[in-house]
């Protein structure tokens, strides 16, 4: 393997590379409930008004105001009952000043009537009606188009469709929208050290957290995971396996075998592909990278390191970006917020440091220590700490950008 003599690529570049590569994935029609949590790949405007026509809001009588203005309990008015109108039965359309109709909640109104008298206001007479109360003009008549009128925008493009707007679409009659479907994601892990969650471990083996925390950070990100597991460190092994499930991947992340050791097979075996860039960026953790596409269909490939902090701050800063950009998501990073640092510490010179903290109302504390292998604190942070790469050191009370890693954006 020859030395790596270029300068470590900043994190900024290695996102604009990555982000220039990425293109949104094709639009779909999909049924409603197939596109909850996807963003919408269209302006979708209102075809009908909501309500579509005037109907009660109350089940009672339908009157004319004019008729019950003075209505009281100790003065009640009588009316002849000439009808009845439920919620999908509009026999009658229009009344006469001096009738009173009953209605149901969400029938529509007849002509004429502008008040609705609620039942509790009533005798619930059958043939006839008192009436011991008077509403106001316009009393539980439920307007068309007071929700919505013809042509507003029901979702505008990006909104990420949760239960509210399918709902909304709906009852605007659209049986499906567009959207684009959730992105593939197959995620291997290398290593011949790494063992399957609930086997037994030898004295050199360790378990495989990276396709877990991988294939999870995946489907919060939105896309669909498919997590092969590990893959031991063999050329062969790893070229068979990752050939295998590009016919189900629109990108492939893996972890580990990238960095200079004897075994490094995922530099090994993509590097005679000379379409995947090898390198180091100016982050720490997750200096050694490696991004590009592999196979026929030119399947978008990230190689991380296999380092469990440095494989998840890696997907945070670079597949994440990817992912939301093939679902058509923005922003494509995380949020970030401004806080001030309880702790000082010192940074590598020349790397982008992602410190791992908890951010609380302003104030980050850093959580653990540097060490890329320290996932027990990676788990109690909620946020990653971006210390530049000119910045050597910071002091307590220092203000800092931190990204939120639990935040829905
Ligand atoms: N001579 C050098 N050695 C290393 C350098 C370097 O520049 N020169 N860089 C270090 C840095 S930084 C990182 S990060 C790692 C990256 O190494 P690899 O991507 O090749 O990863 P591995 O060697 O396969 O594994 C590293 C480490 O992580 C553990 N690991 C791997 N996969 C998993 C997994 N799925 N679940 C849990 N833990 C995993 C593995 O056992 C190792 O301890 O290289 C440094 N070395
Ligand atoms: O870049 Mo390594 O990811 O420092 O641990």
């Amino acid at each position: 393997m020859p030395e790596q003599t270029t300068a470590p690529l900043p994190v900024a570049e290695h996102v604009a590379r990555i982000l220039d590569a990425v293109e949104p994935l094709p639009v779909f029609d999909q049924p409603l409930l197939e596109a909850l949590d996807l963003p919408a790949a269209e302006d979708v405007t209102a075809p009908m008004a909501l309500p579509s026509f005037d109907n009660s809001a109350m089940d009672g009588y339908a009157v004319v105001f004019k008729d019950v203005a003075d209505a009281r309990e100790d003065r009640p008015v009588h009316l002849p009952v000439v009808g009845e109108i439920g919620a999908g039965q509009a026999s009658m359309l229009a009344m006469s000043p001096g009738t009173a109709v009953k209605i149901m909640t969400g029938a529509p109104v007849p002509q004429g009537c502008d008040a609705v008298v609620p039942y509790e206001w009533t005798d619930r007479g059958v043939a006839h009606v008192q009436i011991g109360k008077a509403p106001t003009e316009g009393q539980h008549i439920r307007r068309a188009g007071e929700d919505v009128r013809v042509g507003d925008v029901l979702v505008s493009e990006g909104t990420v469709l949760g239960p509210r707007h399918i709902g909304l679409l709906a009852a605007s009659g659209r049986p499906t929208v567009r959207a684009r479907p959730r992105p593939r994601v197959v995620v291997m892990s290398t290593g011949s050290e790494l063992r399957e969650p609930g086997m037994a471990l030898g004295h050199d083996s360790i378990y495989d957290a990276n396709s877990y925390m991988l294939a999870a950070a995946v489907r919060a990100a939105g896309g669909i995971p498919y997590r092969v597991g590990a893959v031991p460190d063999d050329v062969r092994g790893f070229t068979e396996a990752l050939t295998d499930q590009l016919v189900r991947a629109d990108i492939v992340v893996t972890s580990g075998g990238v960095s200079q050791g004897d075994y490094d097979v995922v530099k090994e075996a993509l590097s005679g592909l000379g379409t995947v860039w090898f390198g180091d960026v100016a982050m720490q953790p997750g200096k050694p990278q490696g991004f590009g596409v592999v196979g026929d269909e030119e399947t978008l490939i990230f190689t991380l390191p296999g380092n469990p902090v440095s494989s998840y701050v890696s997907f945070q800063a670079f597949v994440l970006p990817a992912l939301r950009k093939l679902q058509g998501r923005r922003p494509y990073e995380r949020p970030s917020r401004t806080a001030r640092i309880t702790h000082g510490l010192r940074s590598i010179p020349g790397r982008q440091q992602m410190v791992r903290g908890q951010y609380d109302a302003s104030v980050v504390t850093p959580v653990g220590g540097h060490g890329s292998h320290l996932i027990g604190d990676l788990a109690d942070a909620n946020c990653l700490v971006v210390v530049p790469a000119e910045t050597e050191s910071l002091a307590p009370g220092d203000t800092v950008q931190v990204l939120l890693l639990d935040q829905e954006f």
